[in-house]
C-alpha cells in the first residue's frame, strides 16, 4: 500500500507536490519544508502576501496522504470562507482524486462544527434539526428585543442600535462570555456613545440593558431551536472538549488564514487536535484585519506554548506583485510601532518579478475629481494596452462601503461596467430569504424568525399587530407560532380576534403540503419549485417588484444551488457505539449550505468583464493586475471618528485606538498587496462628510514614507 502511494508520488503528482517556481534552491527548500515537514509534528507557516499559501497547504495535505499513507478521513482542513474551501477542494482533486478529497474534513470552522453537531448535538443538549440563524435574522430578533428599552435608553441619552448590540453579543460570545458575565458588577467595560462614556452610571445602565437583551436573545434562539454563527463554534467547542471521542479521528488539522482566527476558533482547533497534537497553520500576522470580529493575533504565540515542538518557517517569496509595489507595501507595514502584545515578527518579502511601474500617489481637490480620474485612467489603460487589459483586470478597494457611491457614479458616467464585491449577497436577497423561510419552517417548526417572515408573504392580511398577537399567544401556550396557527386552522384552539383563521388557511396548507413532500423524500430543488407554485410567488413578484424578472432569475439560481448542495455535502464519521442523534435529510443539508454560504461565494457570469469595487476586507485573498485605493487620508486610513453609523466602524470603537491604527495599517497593506502590476493611491484635500466638506490630509501611513520609497507623486 505504502509502495503504491510512493509510486504515485513519482508520477505527475510528485511534480505538483514539489513544484517550486523559484530558481533559488534555498527558497525551494523552504517551500518544500512547508510541504514535507513531518506530519506528526506541528508547524507554523508564516507566509507573506502572494506567497502561495493555498498551494503549500494543498500540497502538504497531498503529501501526507500520498507519501505518509495517512488516511484522508483523518485530516481536517479549515479555510476562512466556503469559496476558499471550494478552491482547495478543486486543487486537491487534481492531486489525490475526488474519492480521497471527499473523505477529508474540509470546510470553514462553522461548517465543520455544523457537520458534527447535526449528528452528535444531543450530547451537548441540542436538537439535531436546529436551524442556523444568519446575521440578518439575529438583527431582527435583537431589534424586537430592543424596542421595549427605547424610552429608557433615550431618557438616558444612550444611542444604540440592533447592529451594534449584535456586534457586542458576538464579541462576548467569541470571548466565551455569557449574559451573566457581562452583567455590570463594579466597573463597566462596554461603551456605546459619548454620553455613555461620560457617566459611569449611564455606562452601567447601558451594560445592564445589553446583558438583558443578550440573555433574551439566547432564550429566543433556544426556543426557536436555532444557533447563530457564534453558537456553532461555541457548541462545537463544547462537543469536542466534553466528548473527545468525536475528534479522535483527527490525526492532523490544517488551518488557513490563521491570523484571523478568534479565541473560540483557536480553542476549537486545539480540541480537534487534542488526540494527535498535530496542527499546521498558515497565516500572515501582517494581514490580520478582523480585529473587530475578535480575531486574536496572539494565537500564534499561544500555539507555541500549547503545541510542543512546533516548528516555524517563513515563506517570503512573493509571486504576485511587481517589485516596486512590494517595496512600498513593505514600507507601509514595517514603519509601525510595536504590536501591543508581541513585537511584529520581522518578515520580509522578495520577488523575482521586475520592479515595474512605480506606485502612483495622486492628490485631488474633491472626491468627484478623484472618482473621475479613476474612471478616466481605467479607460486610458485599456485603450493603451491594445487588448491586454479588460475591465475585469481593475479593482477599486475602499476603506468602507460609503465611499463607493461617487466612484460608482463616475464609472457609470464613463460607461464602465462594475460590480460590488461582497455587497448585497445572494443569500441576503429578499426573494431568497422568503423562499428559505418556508423551507426552514418545514424543517424546524419552532424557528420563529422564519414564521414571522413567511406568514405574510405573499400578503395574507396578517400585519404586525396580528403577528404580535400570534407570537404572544403562542408564547403563553408554550407552543411554536406555527403550531398555534395550525391548531387555530384545525379548530383545536379558538380563533383570535379579529379572526385569523381564514387568513392562515392557505399558509397552513402550503406548509403541510411541503412537509409531506419533504417527508416523502422530495429533493430541495423540487421543493422550491413546488413552493413558488403553491404560493404564486412569480405573480406576487410581478405585482410588487419592478425588477421582478431579476428576482425570479434568482429563484431559478437558488434551484440550481439546491441541486448542487445536496450532492456535494460531506459526512461526519460514525463514532463507534454512538448512534447519530439525527439523520441528515437533503432539505437540512441544503438549508445548512445556504446559511453557511459566505461573502463572495457566489459569482455571476460576466463578472470577469467588470471592474471590481470592494472593501479592503472583502478583497482579502484576491488579486488584480491594476488596483486603485482611494481616500488614502487621515480620517479614512486610519479612521476613528465616533459619529459614523457604519456597523463595522461601530464595532471598531470597542477596540483600543492604537490597536485600531495597527489594524487599519494592515488593511492598507492588504489592499496594496492585491496589485500585480500597477497600484494607484489617491486622496483628496476636501471630502464631504455628512453633507459638509471637511479638509483632509494625506494618510500618515503614506506621508511618513513617501520621500524614502519610490512613489510617483502628482
Ligand atoms: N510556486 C509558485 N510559482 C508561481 N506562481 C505562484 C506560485 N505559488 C503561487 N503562485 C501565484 O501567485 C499568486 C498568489 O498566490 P496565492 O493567491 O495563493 O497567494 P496567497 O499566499 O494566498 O496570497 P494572499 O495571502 O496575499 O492572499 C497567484 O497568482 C498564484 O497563482
Amino acid at each position: 500500500m505504502a509502495e503504491d502511494l510512493l509510486k504515485s508520488l513519482n508520477s505527475a503528482q510528485t511534480r505538483c507536490v514539489f513544484q517550486v517556481a523559484s530558481c533559488s534552491i534555498i527558497r525551494a527548500l523552504i517551500y518544500r519544508t512547508g510541504v514535507t515537514h513531518r506530519p506528526d509534528f506541528p508547524l507554523q507557516i508564516l507566509a507573506g502576501p502572494g506567497s502561495g499559501k493555498t498551494k503549500v497547504l494543498t500540497s502538504r495535505i497531498a503529501y501526507m496522504i500520498l507519501h505518509h499513507g495517512m488516511d484522508p478521513s483523518s485530516i481536517c482542513a479549515v479555510t476562512f470562507t466556503n469559496k476558499a474551501a471550494n478552491e482547495m477542494r478543486a486543487r486537491l482533486v487534481k492531486l489525490i482524486g475526488k474519492d480521497s478529497v471527499n473523505k477529508v474534513k474540509l470546510g470553514t470552522f462553522h461548517a465543520i462544527c455544523a457537520l458534527f453537531l447535526r449528528k452528535y448535538g444531543t450530547s451537548v443538549g441540542l436538537d439535531g434539526n436546529f436551524t442556523i440563524c444568519d446575521s440578518d435574522e439575529s438583527k431582527r430578533i435583537v431589534t424586537k428585543l430592543l424596542k421595549p428599552y427605547d424610552d429608557f435608553l433615550s431618557s438616558k441619552d444612550i444611542q444604540v442600535n440592533a447592529a451594534t448590540l449584535c456586534s457586542l453579543i458576538s464579541r462576548a460570545k467569541s470571548k466565551g462570555e455569557t449574559p451573566e458575565d457581562v452583567m455590570p458588577r463594579k466597573e463597566s467595560r462596554y461603551v456605546s456613545s459619548k454620553a455613555a462614556a461620560s457617566s459611569k452610571s449611564t455606562n452601567e445602565e447601558f451594560q445592564r440593558v445589553f446583558a438583558e437583551i443578550y440573555r433574551d436573545y439566547e432564550k429566543t434562539l433556544r426556543k426557536s431551536n436555532s444557533l447563530d454563527f457564534d453558537d456553532l463554534l461555541l457548541f462545537g467547542v463544547r462537543l469536542f472538549s466534553q466528548h473527545p471521542r468525536y475528534a479522535a479521528w483527527c490525526q492532523h488539522i490544517l488551518v488557513d488564514e490563521f491570523q484571523d482566527t478568534n479565541a473560540v476558533q483557536y480553542k476549537l482547533m486545539c480540541c480537534i487536535a487534542d488526540a494527535s497534537r498535530c496542527a499546521t497553520v498558515v497565516g500572515d500576522p501582517d494581514q490580520s484585519i478582523y480585529g473587530w470580529r475578535s480575531a486574536d493575533i496572539t494565537n500564534l504565540g499561544k500555539m507555541q506554548n500549547d503545541f510542543p515542538n512546533v516548528a516555524q518557517i517563513m515563506l517570503e517569496q512573493n509571486y504576485r506583485s511587481a517589485g516596486s509595489i512590494l517595496a512600498m507595501s513593505l514600507a507601509i507595514i514595517s514603519q509601525g510601532e510595536l504590536y501591543r502584545h508581541t513585537s511584529r515578527i520581522a518578515k520580509t518579502l522578495h520577488t523575482d518579478h521586475p520592479l515595474g511601474p512605480l506606485p502612483m500617489l495622486r492628490s485631488f481637490p474633491t472626491e468627484h475629481d478623484e472618482a473621475a480620474f479613476i474612471a478616466w485612467e481605467i479607460n486610458r489603460m485599456i485603450a493603451q494596452s491594445g487588448g491586454m487589459l479588460g475591465f475585469g483586470d481593475f479593482a477599486v478597494l475602499l476603506r468602507f462601503n460609503a465611499i463607493s457611491r461617487t466612484i460608482e457614479n463616475a464609472l457609470r458616467m464613463e460607461g464602465i461596467p462594475n460590480r460590488m464585491l461582497g455587497g448585497h449577497q445572494f443569500f441576503e436577497r429578499a426573494e431568497i430569504k422568503d423562499t428559505l423561510a418556508y423551507l426552514q419552517l418545514v424543517d424546524n417548526p419552532h424557528f420563529e424568525p422564519a414564521f414571522s417572515r413567511a406568514i405574510n408573504i405573499p400578503p395574507r392580511g396578517i400585519g404586525d399587530k396580528s403577528l404580535g398577537e400570534i407570537l404572544s399567544r403562542a408564547q403563553k401556550l408554550g407552543i411554536s407560532p406555527l403550531t398555534l396557527v395550525e391548531r387555530i386552522n384545525d379548530s383545536i384552539i379558538p380563533d383570535l380576534k379579529p379572526s385569523v383563521k381564514r387568513k392562515v388557511q392557505s399558509f397552513v396548507n402550503v406548509i403541510r403540503s411541503l412537509r409531506s413532500s419533504a417527508t416523502d423524500g422530495m429533493e430541495p430543488a423540487q421543493l422550491i419549485g413546488k413552493l413558488v407554485e403553491l404560493i404564486g410567488y412569480q405573480e406576487y413578484l410581478k405585482k410588487s417588484q419592478p425588477d421582478w424578472d431579476t428576482r425570479w432569475e434568482n429563484i431559478q439560481e437558488l434551484i440550481n444551488f439546491a441541486s448542487d448542495a445536496t450532492t456535494d455535502a460531506p459526512n461526519a464519521p460514525v463514532v463507534d457505539g454512538d448512534e447519530p442523534s439525527l439523520q441528515d435529510t437533503p432539505l437540512r443539508q441544503f438549508l445548512q449550505a445556504s446559511m453557511l454560504s459566505s461573502a463572495g461565494d457566489q459569482s455571476n457570469e460576466n463578472d470577469d468583464e467588470k471592474v471590481s469595487i470592494a472593501t479592503c476586507h472583502a478583497a482579502k485573498g484576491l488579486e488584480w493586475p491594476v488596483v486603485f485605493v482611494p481616500a488614502v487620508e487621515h480620517g479614512t486610513f486610519p479612521f476613528y471618528r465616533s459619529d459614523d453609523i457604519h456597523e463595522e466602524r461601530q464595532a471598531y470603537h470597542l477596540i483600543h485606538p492604537s490597536a485600531l491604527t495597527r489594524s487599519i495599517r494592515r488593511l492598507l497593506y492588504v489592499a496594496c498587496t492585491r496589485a500585480q502590476t500597477s497600484l494607484y493611491l489617491t486622496h483628496t484635500s476636501k471630502r464631504k462628510v455628512a453633507g459638509v466638506f471637511k479638509s483632509r490630509d494625506l494618510s500618515e501611513f503614506i506621508s511618513k514614507i513617501r520621500y524614502n520609497y519610490p512613489v510617483r507623486y502628482f
